[in-house]
Formats: structure tokens, sequence, C-alpha cells
């Protein structure tokens, strides 16, 4: 695709995630290498992979948070590197171990990230209202986020990542560490999203991904070793399962 100024501007592109030839090394260790692919708009794309497989670290690239050694990174046309603000507005980005800072309510902190994103105070006090009933956030919205369990902590970055309502969404194991009825809550809030949304979900719950993803990018050892169709990967989380495992088998 040929990204012009013109139409950037001018239409909506059709690529929303583009990662081209992305690549970051510690000395001669390649976290990850030669990551190519792109996510149409309104797609929902799980990134799977085994421990250490490369997942956080090409999200990291993608969202502008680690710079490439090489490759080039594109959210909603917008080059991560030289359009970095305008690429940052269109994204929403769940890291896997957010910061949050403990002393603050979730309403002092989620008003203060608006405030960095520089939002109006109307579209803010909306926006606000809207993360605070998707999220589930309205019994705790006043305690110190400290006193939080990870269930509520992992819905606050959700609520940060959603609150200026980006088109948008990279989210790193959105339900690593909730128990199951939390699980379930944010699997019904990434389908719901999913109906207006273009989305990156990396997980290691392989039900997440039928229930929610119509496409699969599976990274093995820095690589990206599958690309395609939930539905060629099988059609339970058995059959997943085995493919997972054939797929990543260690090559070392
Ligand atoms: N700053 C760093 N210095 C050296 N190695 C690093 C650094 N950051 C990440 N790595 C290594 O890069 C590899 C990929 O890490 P990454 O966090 O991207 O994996 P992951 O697929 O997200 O794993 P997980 O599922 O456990 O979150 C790992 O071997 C990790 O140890």
């Amino acid at each position: 695709m040929i990204h012009t100024d013109e139409n950037q501007h001018d239409q909506q592109p059709d690529l929303m995630i583009e990662a081209i030839g992305l690549g970051k090394f510690y000395g001669d260790f390649a976290a990850a290498q030669n990551i190519s692919f792109a996510v149409p708009r309104g797609q929902v794309c799980a990134f799977l992979g085994p421990n250490g497989a490369g997942k956080s670290t090409t999200m990291k690239m993608l969202t502008g948070y680690l710079a490439p050694c090489e490759g080039e990174a594109r959210i909603a046309g917008f080059d991560g590197d030289s359009d970095r603000l305008k690429a940052a507005d269109r994204l929403g980005y769940l890291p896997e171990n957010g910061p949050l800072y403990p002393e603050m309510t979730p309403l002092s902190f989620l008003s203060y990230v608006g405030e960095t994103r520089c939002l109006g105070s109307a579209f803010l006090n909306e926006r606000l209202d809207y993360v605070a009933r998707m999220c589930s956030l309205k019994e705790v919205w006043h305690k110190p986020i400290g006193k939080l369990s990870r269930g509520f902590r992992q819905r606050i970055g959700m609520a940060q990542a959603l609150l200026h309502d980006p088109d948008v969404l990279i989210l790193d194991e959105p339900t690593s560490g909730l128990d199951p009825n939390q699980v379930r809550g944010v699997r019904e809030l990434i389908e719901e999203l999913a109906e207006t949304k273009t989305i990156l979900l990396s997980t290691h719950i392989l039900r997440e991904v039928h229930a929610c993803c119509s496409r699969v990018l599976l990274i093995n050892e820095g690589r990206l070793v599958f690309d395609g169709p939930t539905s060629e990967l099988g059609d339970s989380d058995d059959v997943l399962e085995g493919k997972f495992h054939e797929l990543t088998l260690v090559t070392a």
C-alpha cells in the first residue's frame, strides 16, 4: 500500500497495524527478527507463542515503546518513528506490566492519562464514564489502586488503553493472572470492542483465540512461523494446542 499525506488524511487506511521487517537484537541474540504482517481494519488477530518467543518485544516495537533495530512499524498508516504522535493518537496499548500509580484512584489516574493525551474536558468526562462502565470499575472508582486486586488493576490498564477511543488496540496478555470470572469478563469486553476496533491480542489461553480471533500470528524464537485464519489451526482448542506444539518446537 502506498501511503501519501493525502490518503492518510482524506480517507481511512485499510491496513491499521503494519510490521515491516521488524527486528530487535540484544548483542548476538535476536529477540525478534524479520517480523512482517499487516492487520486490516476491523480484524481481531491473536499473537501467540511460547514464553520468551518475542511477542512483547514485537508489540513494544509496534507501539513505539521500543525502537526497532531494523524495519518499520505503522499504525493507521502513520509511521511509528516519523509520525509517532499521530500513530499514538490512533492506538490504545495495554502493556504486559503497565505502570500504575498505587496512591492514585482509578478516577485520578485515568483523568491524568486523559490530560496527558490533551483530551478536552467534556470528551474526557464522557470517556471516563464509558470506561468505568465498560471495564466494570465503578465500585473501585475512588479507591487507591495499590489496594486493588490484580483483576481490577488489569481492568484499569484496559481503561487507559480505551480512554481516547482509539481505532487500534494492542493488548499484551489482557487476561494474564486473572481468575476464570475475570477472564470471561475481559473476553466479553474484547468481543464487544471487536465490533468497532482493530485488535492485536497476545495470549496463552487458546480458548480466547477461538472465542475472539479470526486470524492467528504465531511466533517462535523471534520468528513468525504461522500467519493464517484461526480455522486453519483446527476447530477445537485441543487441535489448536497440538498445532501450537508442532509449530513451536525448540530448534536449538
Ligand atoms: N532488554 C533485554 N535484554 C536482553 N534480552 C531481552 C530484553 N528484553 C527481552 N529480552 C529477551 O527477548 C526474548 C523475547 O522476550 P519477550 O518478552 O518479547 O517474549 P514474550 O514472547 O513476550 O514472552 P512471554 O510470553 O513470557 O511474555 C526473551 O528471551 C527475553 O529474555
